[in-house]
């Protein structure tokens, strides 16, 4: 077990976008039946295995509504490793608001070089998507985001759910930690050149696996 103290990453995003349900889904392999709003932030955490080391990944869980947001201190945003943005494929206005949200983070100090991954979620609710998968795609190329398409609800596309977790835990394991952000700032993470994707099975290659073949070519 892995005596390192638990990675760390935060869900940000407008309210109703399926945060709560995500960390659920990945942490307890189920979706709620009910949800109330979050006030402040949850924890949630689950321990993983990769590369035969377990790993413990703690999921931060944040307010989605400004009024349930006041205990969400500078704190939170200085001590993420990993952030993940979450948007509502049927909520174009959740969408539009990513850029908001990534102001907030760089405005509260969040290193740019802490990974971030952008997450459209309500996938099973196929007649109602607004956000089409080309547009979130250019979004995430340029903010240097790999994109995840997911249902939190649908059981079948939990292997999508763990796949956003899966891939930062990959990405942060603790001897890679370090080198992601060496002395000089530099991104040195071995895993930018796409290989959480390469191990990840074939259920989970949505638009993300795309662009992180592509992402992966151009590096
Ligand atoms: N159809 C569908 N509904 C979902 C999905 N994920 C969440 N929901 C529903 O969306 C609503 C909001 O989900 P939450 O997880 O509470 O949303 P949140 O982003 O955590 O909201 P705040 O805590 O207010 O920030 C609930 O009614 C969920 O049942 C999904 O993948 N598909």
């Amino acid at each position: 077990f892995s005596t390192m103290p638990p990675l760390c990453r935060s869900t940000l995003c407008d309210s109703n976008v399926g945060k709560t349900c995500l960390t659920f889904r990945f942490c307890g392999g189920t979706f709620p039946d009910k949800t109330e709003a979050t006030i402040g932030v949850d924890f949630r955490e689950k321990t993983v295995e990769i590369e035969g080391e377990r790993i413990k990944v703690q999921v931060w869980d944040t307010a989605g509504q400004e009024r349930f947001r006041k205990s969400m201190v500078e704190h939170y945003y200085r001590n993420v490793h990993a952030v993940v943005f979450v948007y509502d494929v049927t909520k174009m206005t959740s969408f539009t608001n990513l850029k908001t949200w990534i102001e907030e983070c760089n405005g509260h100090a969040v290193p740019p070089l802490v990974p971030r991954v952008l997450v459209g979620n309500k996938c099973d609710l196929k007649d109602l998507i607004q956000v089409p998968s080309s547009m979130a795609l250019k979004f995430a190329d340029a903010h240097n985001m790999l994109l995840f398409e997911t249902s939190a609800k649908d059981p079948k596309e939990s292997q999508n759910v763990d796949a956003i977790f899966m891939c930062l835990a990959c990405r942060l394991k603790p001897r890679r930690l370090e080198p992601t952000h060496d002395a000089n700032g530099k991104n040195s993470c071995p895993s930018s050149s796409g290989c959480c994707f390469a191990r990840l099975g074939p259920a989970r290659r949505r638009a993300g696996s795309a662009h992180a073949r592509r992402r992966a070519q151009a590096q």
